[in-house]
């Protein structure tokens, strides 16, 4: 409940409030905070969950997209079970991982893919940045893959060296990218939101 910043303790409220309203994360309050901005989510639709463990974004989406949509959530670690989420565990990294997703998501495109992966951080920060800026490339793959045209992303990044040509990747595949830094996410630290809506479509298998 208590945060470290530079030598003094701090309570988190988020992390307070998650524990009251039985949240699996803090980070349910980011999704949610960003989907009622940029309107994300909607019912019946089809949505990738990258870096999903422990569930909390996977919790708040199957809320939005009711039983009839599909919702599939991946992370390399384990994740208790959610009632209507398909999980699967694997690295997101692994090609043959995303033979899995296709079966899951029978071989259908997701209106949606969200990545809230994260490295396992160092300390040193160049080395944090770089881990992250790959695993959002790894979603923005994805996305290439399972992203129908007209689709929305939603990739977490810390900022630093290769964040702008990330950015700029994106400009190149969505319409509209916008970076988000939502209350919940705590101030001092690197991560940045970007949504990206309406996918251009680019035909690519990898
Ligand atoms: C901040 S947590 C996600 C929290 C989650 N969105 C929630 O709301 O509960 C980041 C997750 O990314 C996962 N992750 C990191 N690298 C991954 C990879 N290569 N493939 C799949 N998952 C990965 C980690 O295991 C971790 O569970």
């Amino acid at each position: 409940m208590f945060i470290k910043v530079n030598t003094k303790y701090f309570i988190d409220q988020y992390a307070l409030q998650a524990q009251n309203q039985k949240l699996r994360s803090r980070s349910w309050f980011k999704l949610q905070s960003i989907d009622r901005l940029d309107k994300l989510l909607k019912q019946g639709m089809t949505v990738i969950d990258l870096g999903s463990t422990p569930g909390g974004w996977s919790s708040y989406v199957i809320k939005q997209i009711s039983n009839l949509g599909t919702i599939v959530s991946c992370d390399i670690l384990p994740m208790k079970k959610i009632a209507g989420v398909k999980f699967l565990q694997g690295d997101c990294s692994n090609i043959n991982f995303l033979n899995e997703i296709d079966l899951k998501i029978k071989h259908k495109r997701a209106q949606v893919v969200l990545s809230d992966m994260s490295p396992n951080t160092t300390g040193i920060s160049t080395v944090d940045v770089c881990k992250s800026i790959y695993l959002g490339k790894i979603a923005l793959n994805m996305c290439c893959r399972f992203l129908a045209p007209g689709g929305s992303f939603l990739v977490k990044i810390f900022q630093g060296d290769g964040f702008d040509q990330y950015l700029y990747n994106l400009k190149c595949l969505f319409h509209k990218v916008k970076v988000r830094k939502p209350s919940s996410s705590r101030s001092h630290s690197r991560e940045v939101y970007i949504v990206s809506k309406d996918f251009k479509y680019k035909r690519i298998n990898i």
